[in-house]
């Protein structure tokens, strides 16, 4: 999964700077910040709403929606792809240390 997102992390910088015309990225990025929030939020609503309608493809598209944009969101504010799995690599070892601290105790 990681691949996929760190394509997507590569194509999304490459639109850095390109014609808004011809680039959704780059016409996200030449709206600016709050209009890249603004859509990350829209689509982490309709994902809600797939959820709850118990409409399995519906979500599986909008979940798409949601990481695309995330990711559109961390590029435009300088976080790498990277920084975010680390942390959820250390949540991973902190639940893991938890754990077998429960088993133990
Ligand atoms: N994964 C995506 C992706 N997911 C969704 N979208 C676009 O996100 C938009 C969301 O749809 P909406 O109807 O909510 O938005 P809209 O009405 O077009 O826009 P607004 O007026 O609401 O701002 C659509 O235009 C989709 O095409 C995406 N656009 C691009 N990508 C990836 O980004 C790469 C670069 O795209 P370009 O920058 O267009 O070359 C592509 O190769 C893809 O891999």
């Amino acid at each position: 999964m990681s691949e996929t997102l760190e394509r997507l992390e590569a194509v999304i910088a490459s639109r850095r700077g390109a014609d808004p015309g011809s680039s959704y990225v780059a016409s996200l990025f030449a709206k600016g910040r709050p209009k890249i929030a603004r859509k990350f939020g829209e689509e982490a609503v309709e994902t809600i709403v797939a959820a709850l309608a118990e409409d399995g493809p519906a979500l599986t598209g909008e979940a798409a929606d949601v990481l695309f944009h995330l990711m559109v969101l961390l590029a435009d504010a300088g976080v790498p792809l990277s920084d975010v799995l680390a942390e959820l690599d250390r949540r991973e070892g902190v639940s893991g240390i938890i754990e077998k601290a429960g088993r133990t105790t």
